[in-house]
Formats: C-alpha cells, sequence, structure tokens
C-alpha cells in the first residue's frame, strides 16, 4: 500500500484519462505510469467491498442481522471473520436504517411500479432480500446495481454457481421484481456524452442508493453522476447515502490517517463533512422537495428509529464495554436522504422525513 501515492495529488482523475486516449496521441511514458497508478488505486477501492461484505458477514454471524445471502456472497468456504462489538453494531444500524427508507418507499402507492438503483452494490445482498420479504405483495420493482466489472463479475459468478440465488432471480423475476447488474465506472457517467445504462426506465419512481460508494469519488464527479440520474429521471427520484462525516475533530483524524494507510481516500469527506452539508447536496443535487440526515448514534438511540426492545436484543449480543468509542464511532458516519417528488414524499415525511429535518437544524 505504501507504494499508492496520495490520490488527492494526482488531480485529473478519470477525464484526464480519458482526455490522454480521446485524442488520438500515442500515449507517453507519463500516461502509462498515469494510468497504472489509477488502476492501482481503483483495485484499492473495489477491495473495499471485501470490508463491507466481511462486516456483514460479522454482524450476520453473531445474530445482529437475519441476512441468509451474506454467506453466499461472502464464500462459503472463507473464514468468518469476528469484527469488533461497535463495528458490528453500525453495521447493524446502517443496515436497518437504509432497510427502512427502502420499505417505506416500497410500502407507499404499493401497486405502483418503482426502480432502485444501487451505486457501488458490490457484494449487497439487499435485492434478494426483497425477493424473500416480497413474495407476499404484488410489489413491482426494477432493480439496478452498478459497480466496477471486476466486482460484478465476481457477482456474476457467485449467481451462477449458487441454485438457490438462481431460483430466487427466477420466482423475482416471474412476480415483477427484475435485477440488473451492469459493470460501469461511475466516472463514467460525469463526462459529456454519458453511456446510457440498460434498461433504466426514466419514467418510474427512482430511488438511488449510495452505501459508501461517492465518498470514493472527487466530490465534482459525485456531483455529476447525481447530476446524470436527475438529468435522465425528469419525475420522482431520492437518494439516500450513507458515509463517513466529521473529519475534522480528534476521532475524524485518526479515521482518515487510518483509512489513508489503507490507500483509501474519502474524497467527498471534507466538503460533505456535517449532516448539514449533506443535506445541502442533496439539496443542489435538484431534490429539492426535502433533505435529512441522521448520524448512526442519533438512530440507535432514537426510539423512532430503533425499538427500545430491539436495541435490548442488540445490546445483549455483545458485551460492548467500549462506550465511549461507540458514542465517538457512531457519530462519524450518518445516513442522509433526500427527494423529489409526491411519492417520497409521502413515503418519508411522516416518519423521520421532513420532519427530522427541523430537528436536524437545531442541532
Ligand atoms: C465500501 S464498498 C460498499 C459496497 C456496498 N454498497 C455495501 O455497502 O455493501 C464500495 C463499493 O463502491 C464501488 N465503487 C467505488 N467507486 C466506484 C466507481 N467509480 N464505479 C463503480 N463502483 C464504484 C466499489 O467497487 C465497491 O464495491
Amino acid at each position: 500500500m505504501a507504494s499508492i501515492p496520495n490520490l488527492n495529488t494526482l488531480g485529473g482523475g478519470r477525464r484526464g484519462h480519458r482526455l490522454r486516449g480521446g485524442r488520438g496521441t500515442t500515449p507517453t511514458h507519463e500516461d502509462a505510469t498515469a494510468d497504472s497508478v489509477e488502476r492501482g488505486r481503483d483495485q484499492v477501492v473495489q477491495q473495499t467491498d471485501h470490508d463491507a461484505s466481511s462486516s456483514r458477514m460479522s454482524a450476520v454471524a453473531l445474530g445482529y442481522l437475519d441476512d441468509p445471502y451474506a454467506r453466499t456472497f461472502f464464500g462459503h468456504d472463507t473464514e468468518i471473520p469476528k469484527r469488533y462489538p461497535i463495528i458490528n453494531r453500525g453495521t447493524y444500524v446502517r443496515t436497518k436504517a437504509i432497510d427502512r427508507l427502502v420499505k417505506q418507499f416500497l410500502d407507499v402507492r404499493p401497486t405502483q411500479k418503482k426502480q432502485i438503483v444501487s451505486l457501488g452494490a458490490g457484494s449487497d445482498t439487499r435485492f434478494f432480500r426483497l425477493v424473500d420479504e416480497s413474495s407476499a405483495s404484488n410489489l413491482h420493482l426494477v432493480y439496478h446495481e452498478l459497480d466496477f466489472e471486476a466486482n460484478v463479475n465476481r457477482k456474476r459468478t457467485t449467481l451462477r454457481q449458487s441454485a438457490e440465488l438462481s431460483r430466487l432471480l427466477k420466482s423475482g423475476g416471474d412476480r415483477g421484481l427484475t435485477y440488473h447488474l451492469h459493470a460501469l465506472d461511475l466516472r463514467d457517467l460525469a463526462v459529456k456524452s454519458p453511456p446510457e445504462i440498460p434498461s433504466l426506465d426514466p419514467q418510474l419512481p427512482t430511488l438511488l442508493i449510495s452505501e459508501c460508494c461517492l465518498c470514493y469519488l472527487p466530490h465534482e464527479t459525485a456531483a455529476a453522476v447525481l447530476d446524470y440520474f436527475s438529468m435522465h429521471i425528469p419525475g420522482s427520484m431520492a437518494l439516500v447515502l450513507y458515509e463517513p462525516i466529521r473529519p475534522f475533530d480528534a476521532f475524524g483524524k485518526t479515521m482518515v490517517t487510518n483509512l489513508a494507510s489503507r490507500g483509501i481516500h474519502l474524497q467527498t469527506l471534507k466538503r460533505y463533512s456535517t449532516l448539514e452539508a449533506q443535506q445541502g447536496r442533496l439539496r443542489l443535487a435538484g431534490l429539492s422537495d426535502g433533505q435529512a440526515a441522521r448520524d448512526v448514534l442519533q438512530l440507535y438511540d432514537d426510539d423512532d428509529w430503533m425499538a427500545p426492545e430491539e436495541r435490548e436484543r442488540i445490546e445483549k449480543l455483545e458485551w460492548l464495554d467500549e462506550v465511549e468509542e461507540w458514542q465517538l464511532l457512531a457519530s462519524h458516519y450518518c445516513v442522509a436522504w433526500g427527494w423529489r417528488g409526491e411519492a417520497f414524499g409521502e413515503a418519508w415525511a411522516s416518519r423521520g422525513g421532513s420532519s427530522s429535518i427541523r430537528n436536524i437544524q437545531m442541532i
């Protein structure tokens, strides 16, 4: 990892790369070096999926989450990792909070066909859990997952090799839940003539999910990716994101240094460093009807998000003596969501949606 230079000093990024190739000039030695540095950097980002998948596996194995598909994507032959209790609890809160926002969207106007686009989906299992959960409902859903080719290929292989997942995909498809897995570098959406995403239906109310993904892009690129969807989907659209915040205090600085030592640079972290900045970003992205944000600690401590009996169950799973560390860690990650369109207003305004904007602005 030490050989990977500071990514923030590289400049240009993907746009520069595309220009180098696009002008028809002979690539220079510097171009080749820059390309190989960029590839190394991308690999580090791609491998963060293994971290996410390991954390999910740990939380599932210990009973925090009920996810029958985590093991399949993690790998049956790989030893189950054991994360620290505070990490398991964080994984639990993050997953449940996003699940709840997704469910509220799907439950509103239940007969309306809807679309979800998961940016940097990695080994995420949400679609497969939704197929299970929706067996009794008449949900119509188009679900897209986007990630780098390397990660998509791995997921495709797992899907092909798992009879259970193949069956699930088929039964979901028969009931109107269609799944599309796209190999796509999101930065390619941030150029002048971006590609079309096959089967993306611009007429459907669309929920974008970025669970620790857009933070890996330069902030202009992350904003341009959101612009891409905003321009392609004229009607109801929303984004739910999960990512770190507060990089400037002592804990935040340590978090940034630790990640940097692994070659990981969260490029939007300083720009969207607070809950308010996250909400402002959502507003600027055209999600003008409502924005809200909560850090993980707020979500965990709020009875409206976490039923007291569920909190009690979680606290019995593992002894957590580092309460202060939990509070620090949990206050450095947030879930933020913003929307335009009535479907999302109905889904989110009454429970933790626009009403929480007022709460948040008082913090
Ligand atoms: C930390 S992982 C999270 C995976 C998944 N969302 C989850 O929460 O389990 C980040 C994911 O974003 C993907 N990603 C980051 N930058 C991307 C880009 N430019 N294009 C496509 N995928 C990207 C990575 O490959 C990786 O799978």
